[in-house]
C-alpha cells in the first residue's frame, strides 16, 4: 500500500492534532483496492489527555455566552451543507450505502447542528413560587459536563452530529470515538469543527477500537456522561461499567422492527415502504423493518409484487448513480448476514434473494432477501440481523398483527400500512416502540424530533430536538430569601 504519513487522518486532542499509537488504513467496502485513507488509533493515555483537557475547557465553555455558542454550531452548519458532496461522497466510499443517502445524511447532519445552534440561544428554566413567603425557586438547566460519546458505523456523520450539537449547544465538553469501520466522515467533522473555532478542549476526536479506546472513555473518572450508539451486547456491558462510575447514560441499540401490512394497505404504498424500510442502505438501519406482519387477504398478492421489486433492486458501487443497494458494511458483517440466510432456510422459511454477489475489486456484495412462511418464533424473527433481509409472517387479523408486532425483546420503531383510521389509531396507541409509523417505513425519520426507543432497543432518556436537553443538561433548583 503506498501510503505516507502525510496523508494520515490524527486524533484532535487539546486543540492540536496528533499521531496516535498505530495507524490503521482504512478500506472501502464496495472496492478493496480502495484505501480512503489511514487513521490515527489512539492510545489510553491519549484518552486520558482527551479527558482532561475537556474538563480543563469545561468552565468556560459551559460559561460562555449562548450566541457564542449559537455562531460556533451555525458555522459548523454552513461549512457540513457547502461541502455535503465532498463529505457524502467519503461516507459512501467508506459505509457503503448509495451516494444519495449519504449526501442525504449529510445534509441531515447539517441540519442537526443548525437546529442546535437555534436551541443554545432557548435554554430555559422556570421560576416556581415557594411554599414559603418571600422565598423565590429558580430551576435551572446547566451541562452535564464532559461527555463521552461512542457512535456506530451505520450513520457515521448524522449520529454523530445529533450527540455533538447538543452537547455543545447546552455547554458541554466531548470526548468522541467514532466507529473504526468509518473514521473518514467523522475525521472531516472533526476538522469542520476545529475550522469554525472550538476551542481547545471543548471537542476532542480519539479514534481507535471501541474495547480499547471506547472502554478507556466509559472507565474515565473524569467523564460525566455517556451516549452510546450501537449493539445490544456492547451496550449491556457498557451500562454496567458506566454505572459502577455514577455516569450518565444514554443508550440506543438494536430493533427488529415490525411493520404491519393489512389486507386494507394501498398496494403501492405497502410494497414501497416495505422496500424503503426494510432494504434501501442495505438494511443497515437500527429502524430497518425486518418483520413484516401480512395479513392473510393481502398475503400472496403482497409477497408476489415485493419480491419482483426487490429482484429488481440494483446493487452495486454506491457511488454509481444507477445503483439502490450498495455493500454491506465488512466481510463480519456480511457472513454474520450469510449465516442468518441459511438459518431461516434450515427454520423451515422460503428464502428469496439473499446470495452473496460476486462484483468487481471483492466487494461485500448481497442480494435482499426475504424470509417468506417465517414465524415470529424462528431465531432469524427474533434477533437482529441488521442487513437486507426481512421475515415475512403471514397472520389473520389486527389483533394478532399487533399482538405479533409487540412479541420483541426490542421496541425502537414500528409501523403499519391500512386505509383504516381505526386500525391506524389502535396501532399507535397499542404498540411498544418508540417510534410508530402510519403508511411510512420504520427508518428514516426527522432531524428535530425525539428520536429512541422501548424495552431492550434503548436507555436513557431520548436523543434529537428539545427532548435532546434531558440528557445534556442537569437540572438545579436554586431557592433564595431576599431577607
Ligand atoms: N438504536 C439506534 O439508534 C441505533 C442502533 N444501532 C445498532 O448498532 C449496531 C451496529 O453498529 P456497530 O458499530 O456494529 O455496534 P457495536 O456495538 O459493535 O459498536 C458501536 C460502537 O461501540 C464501540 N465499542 C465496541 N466495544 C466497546 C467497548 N467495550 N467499550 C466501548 N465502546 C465499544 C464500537 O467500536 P468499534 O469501532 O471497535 O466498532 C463502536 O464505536 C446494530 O446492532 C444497530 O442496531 C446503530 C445505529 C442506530
Ligand atoms: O431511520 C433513521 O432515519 C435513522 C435511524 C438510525 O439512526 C439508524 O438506523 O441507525
Amino acid at each position: 500500500m503506498n501510503m505516507t504519513r502525510a496523508t494520515m487522518k490524527q486524533n484532535l486532542i487539546a486543540g492540536e492534532w496528533l499521531d496516535g499509537a498505530e495507524a490503521v488504513p482504512n478500506l472501502n467496502p464496495a472496492d478493496l483496492s480502495d484505501v480512503i485513507g489511514e487513521y490515527a488509533h489512539a492510545s489510553v493515555e491519549q484518552v486520558n489527555d482527551a479527558v482532561a483537557a475537556a474538563n480543563a475547557a469545561l468552565p468556560a465553555w459551559a460559561n460562555a455566552s449562548p450566541q457564542v455558542r449559537s455562531d460556533l454550531l451555525e458555522a459548523v452548519a454552513a461549512e457540513i451543507f457547502a461541502r455535503k458532496d465532498e463529505i457524502g461522497t467519503i461516507l459512501a466510499r467508506e459505509e457503503g450505502k448509495t451516494l444519495a443517502e449519504a449526501i442525504g445524511e449529510t445534509a441531515r447532519a447539517a441540519q442537526i447542528f443548525r437546529f442546535f445552534a437555534g436551541e443554545a440561544i432557548r435554554v430555559a428554566g422556570d421560576a416556581i413560587a415557594s411554599v414559603r413567603p418571600d422565598v423565590d425557586v429558580d430551576v435551572v438547566r446547566e451541562p452535564v459536563g464532559v461527555v463521552g460519546m461512542i457512535t456506530p458505523w451505520n450513520f457515521p456523520i448524522a449520529i454523530p452530529a445529533w450527540k455533538i450539537a447538543p452537547a455543545l449547544a447546552y455547554g458541554n465538553t466531548v470526548v468522541f470515538k467514532p466507529a473504526d469501520l468509518t473514521p473518514g466522515s467523522a475525521h472531516l467533522l472533526a476538522e469542520i469543527l476545529h475550522k469554525a473555532g472550538v476551542p481547545a478542549g471543548v471537542f476532542n476526536l480519539v479514534m481507535g477500537r471501541g474495547s480499547l479506546v471506547g472502554q478507556a472513555i466509559v472507565d474515565h473518572p473524569g467523564v460525566n456522561a455517556i451516549t452510546f450508539t450501537g449493539s445490544v451486547p456492547v451496550g449491556r456491558n457498557m451500562a454496567v461499567d458506566a454505572a459502577r462510575g455514577m455516569k450518565k447514560l444514554q443508550m440506543e441499540m438494536g430493533g427488529k422492527n415490525p411493520m404491519v401490512i393489512m389486507d386494507d394497505a394501498e398496494m403501492d404504498i405497502a410494497v414501497s415502504t416495505v422496500l424503503n424500510g426494510a432494504f434501501f442502505s442495505t438494511g443497515q438501519r437500527c429502524t430497518a423493518s425486518s418483520r413484516i406482519i401480512v395479513q392473510a387477504g393481502i398475503h400472496d398478492a403482497f409477497v408476489e409484487r415485493l419480491a419482483a421489486e426487490m429482484q429488481a433492486l440494483t446493487v452495486g458501487n454506491p457511488l454509481d448513480v444507477a445503483t439502490q443497494i450498495g455493500p454491506v458494511v465488512s466481510e463480519g458483517q456480511l457472513n454474520g448476514n450469510l449465516g442468518y440466510v441459511d438459518l431461516a432456510r434450515s427454520e423451515g422459511a422460503e428464502v428469496i434473494g439473499g446470495e452473496r454477489l460476486n462484483r468487481d475489486n471483492e466487494g461485500f456484495f448481497q442480494a435482499p432477501a426475504m424470509f417468506v412462511g417465517a414465524t415470529n418464533q424462528m431465531r432469524s424473527s427474533r434477533e437482529e440481523i441488521f442487513g437486507p433481509c426481512a421475515s415475512i409472517i403471514k397472520v389473520a387479523d389486527f389483533d394478532e398483527a399487533l399482538s405479533v408486532s409487540n412479541d420483541t425483546e426490542f421496541g425502537l420503531s414500528s409501523g403499519i400500512c391500512t386505509s383504516s383510521l381505526k386500525y391506524a389509531r389502535e396501532f399507535k396507541r397499542r404498540s411498544q416502540a418508540g417510534m410508530v409509523m402510519v403508511n411510512l417505513p420504520t427508518a428514516g425519520v426527522d432531524y428535530h424530533v425525539p428520536f429512541g426507543g422501548r424495552k431492550g432497543s434503548s436507555y436513557g432518556s431520548r436523543e434529537q430536538g428539545r427532548y435532546a436537553a434531558e440528557f445534556y443538561t442537569t437540572v438545579k433548583t436554586a431557592y433564595s430569601f431576599a431577607g
